[in-house]
Formats: C-alpha cells, structure tokens, sequence
C-alpha cells in the first residue's frame, strides 16, 4: 500500500488494456485480494470484517480478500445481492468457502469493505444496493472503498448515486480519474495503492514533489526571472501578482500601470503602463489579468502583450478578452477557473481532465484548470492533477497570488508545463502552511515560507 502521489492516471479502458495486456487476469486479481487483505489485517487490528461483493471483478476481489482473510484467522463475512457474473468473479466466489449472506439482510459490522462495482459501474446502483450499502456504511466504523467506492463513475469522478463516505480506499494496480476529480474525491477518505506489477503507462499523472529553481553563486536577479505584472482598474489584485512572483523567488518584478498604494512592499518596481516596457528583453514572463478590468484600455493592453513575444502568462478579466483560437508568437499558459474556462472553452463533455486537456490543444496554451481538484494540462497531451490544496483557497486573491508564482516559475526558464505545475504545487503548500481563514495576502508571505 503507497500513496498515488506521481502515479499514473488511467481511464476504465485503459486499465482494461493493461490488464489485457498484462494476460493473466486471475494472478492480478489474486495480487489485488492479497494487498487489499494485508491492508485490512494491518488497519483493523482484529474487527470483523463484513465484505459486499458484487458481480463482476470488484466483487471477484473481494472473495479473494475475504478468502485470505480467513485463511490467516480474521473474523469476515460476506454479503452479496446475487451469484457473480463475470468468470473470474465466480471462480473466486468457488473458492470461498463460508456463507454468502444476501444484501438486503445483512447484519453490520465494525469494518465495512464495499466490493461491489469498480470501474466497471456504467449505471446507477439499483435502489435497493445503494439503500443497502449506506445502512451498513453508517453501522460501520471504518469503511474500505476497493478500488472506487461504488456508486462513483471511474473516468471523471461524478456520482451515478447517492454515495456514502468512506475513510479508506484502496485503487487498485493505477490511480483513475475519480481518485483525484470531485465530487468522488471527496467521498474516498485516504486514497492508497495496491500495486499489482501492471506497470502501467498514461499522459496523465498524480502531482508529485516539484523540482523548483534555485539561485546558485552565479545568479542574479535577472537570471532568477524579471516577471512584468500589467495592472488595470483593481489595482490591488495585481499587487497581490507582483508580489507573490517576487515571494515565489523571481529576482525582479515590474509593476506596470496602477497607482502606487501606501505601504506595498518596495521590492516591487513600478513604471506607467507602456506597451514600449515589455520591449526589455530580460523580460521572462508577463502576467495580465489580476484586476486588468474588460473595458476597451484592458484590450488594448492586453493586444500589446499578446503582441510583445513574451511568455504570458493569462488570468482572471484577460480570460474574458482572450480569444484562444488566435495564433501567439510565444508560449503561455492560461489559469482559468471553471466558470472562466467555460466561458473561454464552452460547456464540453468529459472529465475535467478530457475539457483541460482538449482545451490545451486548442489553444497551444499550458491550461491550469484550477478548482480543488486543479488539472495542469498541456498542448502535448501531458496533465498532471493536484492534491493536497486547501479548501480555505476558496477566498478573493488566491488566483492573483497563483498567477504571480506561475510568472515566477516561467520567467526562471521552466518550460510552461513544468512552471505551473511547480506554482501549483507552491501554492497548495502555501495554503496548507496558513491553516484556516486566512486571506490572500497571507498566502502570497506563506510562498517564501514554504520555498
Ligand atoms: N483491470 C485490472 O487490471 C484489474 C481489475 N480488477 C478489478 O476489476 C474491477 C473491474 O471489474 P469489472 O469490469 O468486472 O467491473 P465491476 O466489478 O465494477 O462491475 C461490472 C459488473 O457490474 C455490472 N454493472 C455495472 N453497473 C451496474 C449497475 N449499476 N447495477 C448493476 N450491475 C451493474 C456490469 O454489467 C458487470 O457485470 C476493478 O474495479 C477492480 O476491482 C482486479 O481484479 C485486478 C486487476
Ligand atoms: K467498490
């Protein structure tokens, strides 16, 4: 059991590829009973154990589980709402040799594991399973997801039913989707892997520890990254921008247009806006959309960046004057959240992951699609999602204080992928360091803290 930070992320068909691929679909079911009962042996310190088993190889995991917890002297019983369907499932149900009690009668246990659909679920439970499951969920007190807690739709983490909390699952052989995206992500408790050898191979990947620049003898501040903030009608926002790209280890930052508010820090370099500022070619990224505004001087400034060559990066207010289809002479990278992001990219179908990364090779543009379950995705294909945020993000400022630190991180050279990602990263951490209730500005201090 390991944590699924860095893993990879894999839809339904491609687990079914892997496994297909992998050509011994009994040993991995063997593999995934064995990590799923070693787990609860080791979790529940001798409880019962009441598994629910349904009909296909999520049930099949769980008689395997209930197999072997048996065989090593642990109280466990099973319940299930019918005989398995799947061949793999009923020779696993063969070998269990106790009771199979059915659902609907079922008496609860201290530990429930919930072995009834995984990534196979393509419908909402039937009424009487789902009612089934919450009266034993809530008569438990620990509750097991194996692999998805079942009711949760695999690939984009929506619930096709009413789905009770659990405080642990376990995904089995690779991360999917509705491990990270909400709302399933939120129902799953601690999320852990069982790896079942598969070595599974996806674009798309768990957030992990991000390499950040670091200043070395030779350094100056040119070289640790000049980020340009192009202010507008709220001047306070940019103000968070330009000092957060400071505070995230930019060596300069310019702050251009808006007044100069008493007590900013003087770090910060101030000039009059003028498309002519951006011709200094020390320039590494500017940042344009924190409090910008969307009347005509705000398109005007923005025309003027989108023309200078410079790594851009694109937020707030500019997101609403932005076309994505038009050509940009140089790379960049766009923070929506997902109001915003509709209103660039439209409604769409699929995950978050499929619209960000659809939305990415439309634009040519890196897409922070941000949200507590934010999904970094690239013109390339590549996406990476974030864990670990804080829902105390949800407050005015957050956004402007990530769009300084991703400013930072590419004016210091990292390719538009690897910068937000790195910022993402920051900024969760940060969020995490300030507890609860803080405000943006505490967020943007936290960057120098946790770098
Ligand atoms: N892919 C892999 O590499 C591995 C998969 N394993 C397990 O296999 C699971 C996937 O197995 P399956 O594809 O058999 O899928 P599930 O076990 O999730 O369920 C599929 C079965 O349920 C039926 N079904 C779907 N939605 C239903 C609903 N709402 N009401 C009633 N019946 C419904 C389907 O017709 C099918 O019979 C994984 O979640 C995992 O637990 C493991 O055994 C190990 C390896
Ligand atoms: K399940």
């Amino acid at each position: 059991m390991s944590p699924i930070t860095g893993t990879p992320i894999l839809t339904a068909a491609e687990m079914r590829s892997a496994e297909a691929a992998h050509g011994d679909s009994a040993f991995l079911m063997e593999q995934a009973g064995q990590g799923i009962a070693g787990a609860i042996r080791r979790l529940v310190a001798g409880a019962e154990v009441l598994i629910l088993c349904g009909p296909g190889n999520n049930g099949g995991d769980g008689y395997v589980a209930a197999r072997l917890l048996r065989e090593q002297g642990h109280a466990v019983r099973i319940a299930a709402a019918g005989e398995p369907k799947s061949d793999l499932a009923r020779a696993a149900r063969t070998r269990w040799d106790g009771p199979v009690e059915p659902l609907a009668e079922a008496q609860p246990a201290p530990v429930l594991v919930d072995a009834l659909f995984g990534t196979g679920l393509s419908r909402p439970l039937p009424d009487g399973v789902a009612t089934d499951l919450h009266r034993l969920a809530e008569a438990a007190r620990f509750r097991v997801a194996i692999d998805l807690p079942s009711g949760v739709a695999s690939d984009d983490g929506c619930c096709l039913s009413m789905v009770p909390r659990f405080d642990l699952t376990l995904a089995l052989g690779s991360a999917k989707p509705a491990h990270l995206l909400y709302p399933a992500a939120g129902l799953m408790g601690e999320v852990r892997l069982i790896d079942l050898g598969l070595a599974p191979v996806s674009r798309a990947s768990v957030m992990r520890r991000a390499d950040l620049p670091e200043p070395g003898p030779a350094s100056h501040k040119y070289s640790r990254g000049m980020v340009a903030v192009v202010a507008g009608r709220m001047g306070g926002a940019a103000e968070l921008a330009a000092v957060s790209a400071l505070r995230a280890g930019a060596g300069y930052v310019l702050h251009l247009g808006g007044r100069d508010p008493k007590g900013a820090p003087h770090a910060v370099v101030r000039r009059r806006w003028s498309a002519e500022a951006l011709d200094d070619v020390r320039i590494g990224a500017v940042v344009i959309g924190p409090g910008l505004g969307r009347d005509d001087d705000a398109r005007a400034r923005l025309d003027a960046v989108l023309a200078s060559g410079r790594p851009l990066v694109i937020d707030g207010d500019a997101l609403h004057l932005l076309d994505p289809d038009a050509p940009r002479g140089a790379p960049a990278i766009l923070t929506p959240h997902q109001g915003e992001f509709d209103a660039l990219f439209g409604k769409g179908e699929g995950s978050r992951i499929d619209r960000a990364r659809a939305a990415a090779a439309r634009s040519g543009a890196t897409v922070v699609l941000k949200g507590p379950d934010t999904v970094i995705a690239d013109p390339d294909g590549r996406v990476i999602v974030a864990t670990g945020g804080s829902p105390w993000l949800s407050t005015a400022g957050t956004g402007d204080v990530l769009a300084g630190a991703t400013g930072a991180m590419l004016s210091a050279g990292l390719s538009p992928f690897d910068a937000a990602t790195a910022a993402v990263r920051l900024h969760g951490r940060a969020a995490v360091a300030c507890g609860r209730s803080f405000i943006a500005d505490d967020l943007a201090a936290a960057l120098s803290r946790v770098r």
